[in-house]
């Protein structure tokens, strides 16, 4: 129980005004990370926009997870400041605003799909209405009776998934959420965060599949705990002449290599 709270990290509050898609939903300043003898994360600023899919990629090892766990306030941090939704991350104001989907599933798998997230729906006092709202955002409503611990592991993310997007939080910090989905489950979760988004929501998705950056509004490219890319992908591919993220990647990490000799 208190590692799922711990996890869905979230707060009050209801959608962005108009005119706020724009405004930031995260601004980080200086942030500096250490765990255990690595540091994670190098002096690292950042603004995330509102009302889009920020793509976070990078290689495996290269601080998303960090990034991502600063944001959402389980992070202790050895530097730097973290403002979410114009408040320190972390504060208990953010608690139902701030959704957060680690990669562990944080489902309980001996209770059934429906049974979960009405559980989660009454500790963020939702209604039934919400319950069928998620489960068919997710397409699990046919299998709403079903026992979590019998799911795949692609069904099982998807529970959590819709657990997070339960009391329709304002910021969503999702850690590879596609991944072991199938191309056609992956389509329809970037869908669902591309209407999420057309809605007013902003997400934070992690991948290190350099694919999926098509579906963001905004990339930011990761190394070695520090931004090396914060553009959208066409001017990423613009200016490394290159045609596909993944390629846009290497040619930065190269050229980062250069300018260090
Ligand atoms: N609990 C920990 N103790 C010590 N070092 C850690 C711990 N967790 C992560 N690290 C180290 O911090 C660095 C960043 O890890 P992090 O999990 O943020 O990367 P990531 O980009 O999310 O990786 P992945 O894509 O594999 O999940 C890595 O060098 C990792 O080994």
């Amino acid at each position: 129980m208190a590692r799922h709270v711990a996890e869905q990290v979230r707060s009050s509050g209801g959608r962005p005004g108009p005119g706020s898609r724009a405004d930031a939903v995260v601004r980080i300043r200086g942030l500096r990370v250490v765990r255990g003898a690595t540091e994670a994360i190098r002096s690292l600023d950042l603004t995330v926009p509102g009302g889009a899919v920020v793509g976070l990629l990078g290689p495996s090892g290269s601080g998303k997870t960090t990034l991502m766990r600063a944001i959402v306030g389980v992070q202790v941090v050895a530097a730097g400041t973290v403002e979410v939704l114009g408040r320190p991350a972390g504060d208990p104001s953010l608690r139902r605003e701030v959704a957060y989907v680690t990669q562990a599933p944080s489902v309980y798998p001996d209770l059934t799909v429906g049974e979960n997230l009405r559980y989660f729906a009454t500790l963020l006092r939702t209604g039934p209405d919400d319950v069928a709202r998620v489960l068919d955002a997710v397409d699990l409503t046919a299998g709403a009776g079903r026992r979590v611990g019998t799911l795949s592991g692609g069904e099982r993310s998807r529970v959590s998934l819709a657990a997070a997007l339960l009391g329709s939080p304002r910021l969503l910090v999702l850690d590879e959420p596609t991944v072991g989905l199938d191309p056609v489950l992956r389509r329809d979760l970037w869908n669902l965060f591309g209407r999420l988004a057309a809605s007013g929501a902003s997400l934070l998705v992690s991948s290190h599949v350099m694919d999926e950056a098509v579906r963001c509004d905004r990339l930011l490219l990761m190394r070695d705990g520090a931004i090396l890319a914060d553009d959208t992908l066409a001017s990423l591919l613009e200016r490394t002449g290159t045609a596909y993220a993944e390629h846009a990647f290497l040619a930065l990490v190269e050229g980062a290599s250069e300018a260090a000799r």
